[in-house]
């Protein structure tokens, strides 16, 4: 199922946040959104998640038009983890992960036999089951994180909303993170600000700046030095890891006075 924004502006208090942003995630893809901070990348997914109501545009899942299905439909088609949820909550770890049923159970129906064991894979796919009794308040941001991730896998969605899911992770388990998400298979938008998982696990990038869609293409051919110099304002290079032939890039801050005078 993809998704699509199509001339989508959102102005917050006479300060226009998103100008005419239109893009197309891919069905099964992985898309970042990528842009330097306050670009408007929380903003455009929070469009799709019915939290903002672009003034104007549209934003589509498939056929549907995300602001005009009910809460229940639009929890059925797209799943979301988004930043620092829920710090407060006291539930325990499989409780929340249950939550993710909700869009699927019709009006104080039970927990199903078939609910249970979605519930049971979606721990063990986030790797989290070992946490299921602990109330999410005691637990660390990573694990927090893949509590919330598998909440949203427990919720059966083709479409998966992510904002910046490798915060608070250490860098094995954003490696192990963006690896999960990309076997899932599902159409999946997600807020990266690291360039480098962008350019080394994303099947395309949309690059928003100053609220534009700059460039949305593969990533290889969106972060050239020249837009990361533009945008960015560093120096980046592509290289190929050595050892799994991704590419990936590497950064430098500009040219400081004392190299531009040798
Ligand atoms: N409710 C709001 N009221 C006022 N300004 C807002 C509101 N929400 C977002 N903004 C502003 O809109 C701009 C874009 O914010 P947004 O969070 O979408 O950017 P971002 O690209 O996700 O940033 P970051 O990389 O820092 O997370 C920022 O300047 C922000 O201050």
């Amino acid at each position: 199922m993809r998704v699509e924004a199509t001339g989508v502006s959102v102005t917050i208090d006479g300060t226009t946040i998103l100008d005419d942003v239109s893009f197309t995630a891919a069905d099964g893809r992985v898309t970042g959104l990528i842009g330097p901070n306050g670009s408007g990348k929380s903003t455009l997914l929070r469009c799709f998640y019915r939290i903002i109501r672009p003034q104007q545009g549209t934003v589509h899942i498939g056929e549907h038009d995300v602001w005009r299905v009910p809460a229940r439909r639009a929890g059925q088609l797209r799943a979301v983890v988004a930043q620092d949820q829920e710090l407060d909550n006291e539930y325990a770890v499989r409780d929340i992960v249950a939550m993710g049923r909700i869009p699927h159970q019709r009006l104080l129906e039970r927990e199903s036999t078939a609910d249970r064991a979605i519930v049971d894979e979606a721990l063990a796919r986030a790797r989290i089951e070992w946490a299921e009794a602990r109330r999410f308040v005691t637990l660390s941001g990573g694990e927090r994180q893949r509590v919330l991730l598998a909440r949203a896998l427990a919720q059966n969605a083709p479409v998966l909303l992510l904002d910046e899911p490798t915060n608070h992770l250490d860098i094995g388990a954003q490696l192990e993170l963006l690896e999960l998400i990309r076997e899932l298979g599902l159409t999946t938008v997600a807020a990266l600000h690291d360039l480098d998982h962008a350019m080394s696990y994303c099947d395309a990038v949309v690059l928003l700046h100053h609220g534009r869609v700059v460039a949305a293409d593969d990533p290889v051919t969106v972060l050239t030095p020249q837009r990361l110099a533009d945008v960015f304002g560093v120096r980046g290079a592509t290289t190929t890891h050595p050892l799994t032939g991704r590419p990936h890039l590497v950064f430098a801050a500009p040219p400081s006075e004392r190299e531009l005078s040798r």
